[in-house]
């Protein structure tokens, strides 16, 4: 028997739209040869590309989500959209559920990617829209201000990236949120300065590598008072 998924009650349209995304990202990526990356930079191969979080790991994300009852969270790396509107479905849910607002922090430094991206949410509606707070930029810089009380953080951005994001939101994460970090497996070389900062122990994580394919890090933030 296949498991439920926890998007049961989303519209399906935007179920629909989701598992069309998905598709595209998975031919796109699986047409990727290391030519490309002979004749073109890492940024011209990756200018049209979704890499978009699997659709496993996003359905996980979105449940984790809910399980935490997430209101504020940062995206690092947010391509076309597509785990975006996870999180979004997300934190409607819980903000309807719970009350009070809620926010999805979405950062793209592609213009056409970012322009995309909004495409995509706007074909969702309102429930995703009025949620999103895209910042267009190198993210280093974007995710300098009004960030505050993170309940989640997801790192799916390049590597070289994900540990500079951490310390910039670090300390504007309660106690008891969540980093989720993708491909920490099979990049377990190019993460290595992240996993070594979260896995010290005076860091105040608790950290899981999950498997599922190319393995994704859940850590939770859980300082001493
Ligand atoms: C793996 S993709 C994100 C996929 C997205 N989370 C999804 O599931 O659809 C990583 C994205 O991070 C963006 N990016 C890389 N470096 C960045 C930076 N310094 N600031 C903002 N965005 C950046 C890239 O342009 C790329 O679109």
């Amino acid at each position: 028997m296949s498991s439920p998924s926890p998007l049961e009650g989303v519209a399906p349209h935007i179920r629909s739209l989701l598992t069309t995304l998905h598709k595209q990202s998975s031919t796109q990526e699986s047409a990727i040869t290391n030519a490309d990356f002979e004749s073109q930079t890492f940024d011209d191969v990756m200018r049209d590309k979704f890499i978009a979080l699997d659709e496993d790991k996003s359905q996980y994300l979105y449940q984790l989500c809910r399980i935490i009852n997430a209101k504020t969270v940062v995206e690092a790396g947010t391509s076309f959209g597509v785990s975006t509107i996870y999180l979004a479905l997300a934190v409607s849910a819980n903000v309807a559920a719970t009350g009070g607002t809620g926010r999805v922090i979405a950062t793209e430094n592609e213009p056409t990617k970012a322009a995309k991206a909004r495409e995509h949410w706007a074909q969702c509606g309102n429930v995703i829209t009025d949620v999103i707070d895209l910042r267009e930029g190198d993210l280093r810089e974007t995710l300098k201000r009004d960030v505050e009380a993170v309940d989640l953080l997801l790192l799916d951005i390049w590597t070289p990236m994900a540990l500079p994001t951490l310390k910039l939101i670090l300390p504007h994460m309660r106690y008891g949120a969540v980093v989720v970090a993708d491909n920490t497996i099979a990049a377990a070389d190019k993460y290595k300065e992240l996993l070594d900062f979260m896995r010290d122990p005076s860091s105040g994580f608790v950290n899981m590598t999950l498997p599922f394919n190319n393995g994704l890090e859940v850590s939770t933030y859980l300082p001493q008072q």
